[in-house]
């Protein structure tokens, strides 16, 4: 596609806090990068506001999103769509980005829908988990929709990536460094820095984990343990995740 006539679409599925600022980072390449088109479709779980109005519709009246990222506008070429077929039937670049125990009743909902093509990227953090086992998210993607899934993680706070403070991502991926690049091209900002790595089990695990990591450090700082304890904690976390990740 990058190289053809056509011009890649974009559309993101979810518009919590972190949806709604992937859309945001992803509409100002998008505005700007002659390989994309534009627009950007962001499907909305449509919620009624206290205010008795649709959730979708404020946003588009607004530009942003007053419940999940109030403040914040998203660019004008982000449209909020409450359908989700509407929102991805010309979309061949696919964002998964919504709370993780959401994503196999959405995927079910898109089997059959999606233009022949298309390719994902989850920012989700998290894993389903099955009698079988445990399912990591793309994995799971993949296996409903039967597309490609890459992952995208990092230390990435929604909060300060929209009010641009600086951080880094890495986009975990799978034979296709063509597609990954694009994909690191759509979300690399002057203050988002994506970089991309040959190994998605690793990626997503790592970005998982890091969330189990957040918590002992959580708990560290609200037993008043002080920083050595803290230190401690996430250094033996990093060797507990690492053998986690190499494990089979
Ligand atoms: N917020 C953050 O800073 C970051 C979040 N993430 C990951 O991104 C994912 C999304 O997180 P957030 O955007 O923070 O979520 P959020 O908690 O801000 O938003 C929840 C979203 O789920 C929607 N929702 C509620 N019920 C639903 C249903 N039945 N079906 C579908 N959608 C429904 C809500 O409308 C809302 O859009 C999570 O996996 C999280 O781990 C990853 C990095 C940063
Ligand atoms: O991963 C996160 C920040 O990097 C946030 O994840 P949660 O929203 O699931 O806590």
């Amino acid at each position: 596609m990058e190289n053809g006539h056509a011009r890649n679409r974009v559309a993101v599925i979810g518009s919590g806090n972190w949806g709604s600022v992937a859309s945001r980072l992803i509409a100002s390449n998008t505005a700007k990068l002659p390989s994309f088109h534009d627009e950007v479709r962001m499907w909305v779980f449509e919620e009624i506001l206290p205010t008795g109005k649709k959730l979708s519709e404020s946003i588009n009246q607004a530009n942003e999103n007053c419940k999940y990222l109030p403040g914040i506008k998203l660019g004008a070429n982000v449209i909020a769509d409450p359908d989700l077929e509407n929102a991805v039937k010309d979309a061949n670049m696919l964002v998964f980005v919504t709370p993780h125990q959401f994503v196999e009743g959405i995927c079910k909902k898109l089997v059959d829908k999606l233009r022949p093509g298309a390719e994902a990227i989850s920012l989700i953090k998290g894993m389903e988990v099955k009698m079988e086992g445990p399912c990591m998210i793309s994995k799971l993607i993949t296996s409903i929709l039967g597309i490609n899934c890459c992952v995208l993680m990092g230390a990435n706070i929604a909060n300060e990536i929209a009010v641009e403070k600086f951080s880094e991502a890495t986009v975990g991926y799978k034979k296709d460094k063509e597609v990954a690049t694009r994909w690191a091209k759509l979300f690399t900002t002057p203050y988002f820095l994506v970089s991309i790595v040959e190994d998605i089990e690793g990626v997503e695990l790592c970005g998982t984990l890091k969330n189990v990591v957040a918590i002992a450090a959580g708990l560290v700082d609200g037993l008043d343990m002080g920083n050595n304890t803290k230190g401690s904690t996430e250094c033996y976390s990093l060797k507990m995740s690492s053998r986690t990740v190499s494990a089979d």
